[in-house]
């Protein structure tokens, strides 16, 4: 693998797309993993407020931060973290590993970025794992600008409406996307019951509630206090 190439190419275009990173097995183990803690928990974590205004359906959990370190093959992973060192060159660490889930029927993610973009030594870098196919069957496709994370902050409009220029992506079992926090981003809606990875990481020395406030076309959201803290329009 060019590791320097995918280096220069995540900062130009501020995300990298990779095929075949984890193999299947390990995916279909960490697919069933996460189903099953859902299976058993399956509600909104979000305010109804926070559903309604942002676009966004999707039911987070922290399985570190439950004493469940089930996620390791990929957290501990060789390439994956070598990736991350040649991306984040000044040292990183982890910031948390996030699963995502999206009922069959929900609106997916309205356009964001995952943190303020006013400083741009300050973000999270998103290292996105798919532990199942993304297809026309199942929606869910992501859809990312290119260079947005140098694009400053993201343009006030509708949740969800295209913009020129964006990239649709289906992201396969095992593939892996590492995308800037300042880079827009959205996720379509859902037709079967989505599932996504995130072992997010941050430069050194950057504030740990780095992403607890979002920015959406239409406001800015702290989810600490689950408070709407800008209305943009
Ligand atoms: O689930 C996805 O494909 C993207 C989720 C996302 O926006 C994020 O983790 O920041
Ligand atoms: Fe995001």
């Amino acid at each position: 693998m060019d590791i320097q190439g995918l280096t220069t190419q995540f900062w130009q275009d501020g995300y990298i797309v990779l095929e075949n990173f984890f193999d299947e097995k390990l995916m279909n183990e960490y697919n069933d993993l996460i189903l099953e803690h859902y299976g058993v928990s399956p509600n909104w974590e979000h305010t109804d407020e926070f559903i309604s205004k942002s676009a966004v359906e999707v039911i987070p959990w922290f399985p570190y931060r439950e004493d469940k370190p089930y996620f390791d093959g990929i957290e501990k992973d060789k390439k994956f973290n070598g990736i991350t060192d040649a991306i984040l060159k000044d040292g990183w660490q982890n910031l948390y590993c996030m699963m995502m889930f999206s009922k069959a029927g929900s609106k997916g993610q309205a356009w964001h970025q995952d943190c303020p973009p006013e400083d741009e030594k300050k973000f999270n870098l998103n290292r996105l794992v798919y532990t199942h196919d993304i297809t026309d069957e199942t929606g869910g496709e992501i859809v990312v600008m290119p260079e947005a994370h140098k694009a400053g902050v993201l343009p006030v409009g509708k949740p969800h409406d295209d913009l020129e220029g964006q990239l649709v992506f289906q992201p396969k079992k095992g593939t892996v996307i590492f995308l800037h926090g300042h880079c827009f981003h959205r996720v379509m809606p859902v037709k079967k019951d989505r599932i996504s990875s995130n072992f997010r990481a941050v430069p050194i020395g950057t504030p740990e509630d780095i992403t607890d406030v979002c920015v959406y076309r239409n406001m800015r959201y702290r989810f600490s206090t689950s408070e709407v803290i800008e209305e943009r329009n």
